[in-house]
Order: C-alpha cells, then structure tokens, then sequence
C-alpha cells in the first residue's frame, strides 16, 4: 500500500492536460462486447478501475492490446459469467451486463455490495432489462438474467427515488441497441459520459437519439460492427485541478477539455470570487480582485451540481477564512466520509441531515489523513495542498482507481508531494 506525503503551502501555476473519462471509459470498454469485430478505444486513462474493466473483457473471452491509452478489444467468443474476483473489485463492472444481455441474451454477474459513499442498489439496471423482456433471479450473490425469446423495445421510465441512474441508463442503452423494436428510456440519465457511449454505440451501426437528454429513443438493430473511438475528456479530474488552482494557484489552466462540460464548476467558482477564463478546450481559473466569498451547492444530476465534485468544493469551502458555504448532497446523501479528515486538518464543519455546513479557518494543518473513496481522497490531497506542514494521505489506492497520474501532475503545477509505501 501507498501513502501520499504532501507538503502544504507551495502555489501552484501552469499548465495541466486532462486525461480520457474515467466514467466513460468503463462503459465504452463493456459496449465493445456487443461486436464481433475490433474495436479501438483511444484515451483510455490508465487506472486500476480501467485495468480492472480491461481484466473482465480478457476473462470473458475478448483479446485486448493496449498501446499507452489506446486500445484495441476484439471480442470474437465471448462467455455470459463475470468473474466474481475481479467484478467485486470495481462496482462499475456490473455495466457489462447490459452487453452481455443484448448480445448473448444471459448475463452472470455478481451482485454489488453498498460502498463509503453509501448504499448503491441495482435495481433500475434490473427493472429497465425485465422491461426489455428479460428474466432476473438472484443466487448465491449473483444476478443471473436470462431471456429464452428474443428481447423486445418498450416504453419505460427509468427515475428512482434518487433521480436517473447512469450506469443503469447505460446497461439499458447498451441492451436495448440490439432489441428488436423501439426502445424509449423515459428519465434517462443526461449525464455527459452517457452521451458519449450511444456515440461510440452509434459509430458501431446502433440508432440512437437523444442521448445527452432525459428522453433516449433507440431503434433496435440486428447486429453491430467494429469502431474507432475517443473518449471524452474526464470533467470530474478537470474540476478537481481546477479547485485546486482556486485553493492555492496563481493561474492553472486545464487543457483538453470542454468547458461546456464544466459549467456547474466554473459557475461555482466564479460565485465565489474566482477569475476563470475560456479558450477552446482550455480553462483557466485564476485569485479575483476581492477576497473569496462562501458558495452554496446542492448535488444534482447533470447539468446539475456533479456530486463527484462535492468533496473537492468541501476542501476549498475549508479554506475561506470566516465565510461560511453549504454543501447539500442529494444523490449520495452518506458521502461525506472526507468530512471527518477534513476537521483532523483543523476545518470547521457541522453536519446537519445531507449538509455540510463549513466555515473557513485562517490555516488548515496538515495531518496523518485516511482516505475512504475516491473524491473524497482528491479533497484530502487538496486541503493538504493549502495546509501548514505536512499531510500523509494514506490508502493511495482510492485515488489511484480514478486519478491518473495525479501527483505528477501537480507536481509540474509546482506542488511539493511524493508517494511512499505504508
Ligand atoms: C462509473 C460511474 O459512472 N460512476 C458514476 C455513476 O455511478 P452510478 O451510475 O452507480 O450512480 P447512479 O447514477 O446509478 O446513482 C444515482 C442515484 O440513484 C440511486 N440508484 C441507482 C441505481 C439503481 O438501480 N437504483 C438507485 O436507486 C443511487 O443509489 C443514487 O442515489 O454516477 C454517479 C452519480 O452521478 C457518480 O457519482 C459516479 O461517479
Ligand atoms: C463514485 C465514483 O465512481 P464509482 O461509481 O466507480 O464508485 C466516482 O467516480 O466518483
């Protein structure tokens, strides 16, 4: 295991590039089970969470090269059981079973289990695949789905209590492109990540519209054919720099973006006081005139507030000396395991219900840290950034399921930080 040593107050400038989607990746990945033919996925960022997703393809039959973040997935003769070792290592593995459901009409894969950021049912991915026609029974601690007739399009609405599901919008979509008739998901997920698997989907033969909205028509086709694709750039690592760049930069641009993508963040910021600037595919954030002002947030689906910002946006309300902010999470009303690490770094927060409500201090200090998940791990990194002395992060590997490269990369932005073992 490793650990992150930072130390806190250096400021960071320059010039940051953005890495592939994370959350695009993984479903883009399971889709290229939907072909015979190779498929070829480029900016493919190299994390244990995308290593793991390549792992399943491997073990279900697909044969997977891997030039740095492109690569080339042929899955000839592929199986319909998932691997239960490495699928209860990454809850997004349960996305192969959309593919493995439209293609092979069965799917074995084992059942997830809740996580730090709280509970985290599958039942709309299973109520949207019943709706298609398929049987679900569970077993042993697996799903087993399974349709004897060919699946069929149908009308249906896939809210829960929580909003639109993304990963359930994606298993529905990627089950139904082979289904004969039309399908209309009804309160699908409009979540960026979502648009660009119906594109890569589409590349392969699919008909999609609407994809990006909460209204997803699909016209159901016999079979689909090998395509080249690009993931989009990762939006939730562009924020994360990017709040970086507002705790303690003095200009730091994110490059290979689309700051289309990032409104909600650059929104936030700009409330808040921050100067940010927009150039093609860059976006820089830079101190305002006055001092910073607290912000008021609450967790959305997209085009809403990303919850997977949520942690970061904590870290910065920390430092705002005297201002108070909110963070209201609705989607994942548990996720606030950074918060407790955030007070052992000297922060002032109280909980009342899903929020957070925080008043900046005059200095965080840096502390021996445990990080629980992944953003909330980025938000440790952050308030450690801006804290006096040094803060060890410790259990790396959340961040390492999400963050490529991270450290070096702040490293060139001039933070001072260095992994070593536990
Ligand atoms: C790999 C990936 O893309 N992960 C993202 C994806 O996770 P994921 O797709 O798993 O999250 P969902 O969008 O499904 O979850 C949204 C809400 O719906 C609830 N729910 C979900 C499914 C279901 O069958 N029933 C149900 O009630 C969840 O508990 C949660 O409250 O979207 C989340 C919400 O934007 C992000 O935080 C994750 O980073
Ligand atoms: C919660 C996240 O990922 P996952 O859904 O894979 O746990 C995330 O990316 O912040």
């Amino acid at each position: 295991m490793q650990k992150l040593i930072v130390q806190g107050g250096t400021r960071l400038r320059g010039k940051v590039t953005i890495s592939g989607s994370k959350n695009s990746s993984l479903p883009i990945l399971a889709a290229t089970l939907l072909t015979k033919d190779e498929c070829i996925i480029r900016q493919v960022p190299d994390l244990s969470d995308t290593n793991y997703m390549l792992q399943i393809l491997r073990e279900l039959g697909a044969e997977v090269e891997r030039a740095s973040g492109t690569m080339h997935i042929k899955a000839e003769k592929i199986v319909s059981d998932t691997p239960y070792d490495l699928v209860r290592k990454m809850r997004a593995s349960i996305c192969v079973m959309g593919p493995l459901t439209g293609r092979l009409r069965k799917a074995v894969v084992s059942m997830p289990g809740g996580c730090v950021i709280g509970d985290r049912p599958v039942d709309l991915h299973l109520k949207g695949l019943e709706y298609l026609g398929a049987k679900v029974q569970m077993d042993g601690g697996n799903i087993h789905i399974e349709a004897t007739e060919p699946l069929k399009g149908t009308t249906m609405n896939l809210t829960g209590k929580f909003g639109s599901t993304v990963l359930g919008t994606d298993n529905v979509l990627m089950a139904a492109v082979l289904t004969k008739g039309t399908t209309i998901i009804e309160g699908a997920a409009a979540e960026p990540e979502v648009e660009d698997l119906a594109n890569f989907l589409i590349k392969m033969g699919a008909k999609i519209e609407g994809a990006g909205t909460t209204r997803i028509v699909v016209e159901g086709v016999e079979e689909l054919h090998g395509a080249e694709h690009t993931v989009i750039p990762d939006r939730i690592e562009a924020g994360t720099f990017l709040v970086a760049g507002a705790i303690c930069g003095d200009g730091v641009m994110v490059r290979r973006v689309d700051p289309a993508h990032l409104k909600t963040t650059t929104d936030t910021l700009l409330a808040c006081g921050y100067d940010i600037a927009i150039s093609g595919d860059t976006v820089t954030v830079m101190p305002g005139s006055g001092d910073p002002k607290g912000f008021h947030f609450t967790t959305r689906p997209y085009p809403g507030f990303p919850t997977d910002m949520q942690a970061q946006f904590c870290a910065l309300a920390c430092t705002l000396q005297g201002q108070l902010s909110t963070a209201r999470e609705t989607i994942f009303p548990q996720r606030f395991m950074h918060v407790p690490e955030l007070k052992r770094m000297g922060a002032s927060i109280e909980m009342e219900g899903d929020t957070a409500r925080i008043t900046g201090v005059p200095q965080l200090s840096g502390a021996p840290v445990m990080a629980s998940d992944l953003r909330a791990s980025a938000a440790l990194v952050l308030a450690a950034l801006n804290a006096k002395g040094t803060t060890e992060v410790h259990r790396l590997y959340h961040i390492d399921r999400g963050y490529e490269h991270l450290d070096e990369k702040l490293a060139t932005l001039g933070a001072v930080l260095q992994r070593a073992k536990e």
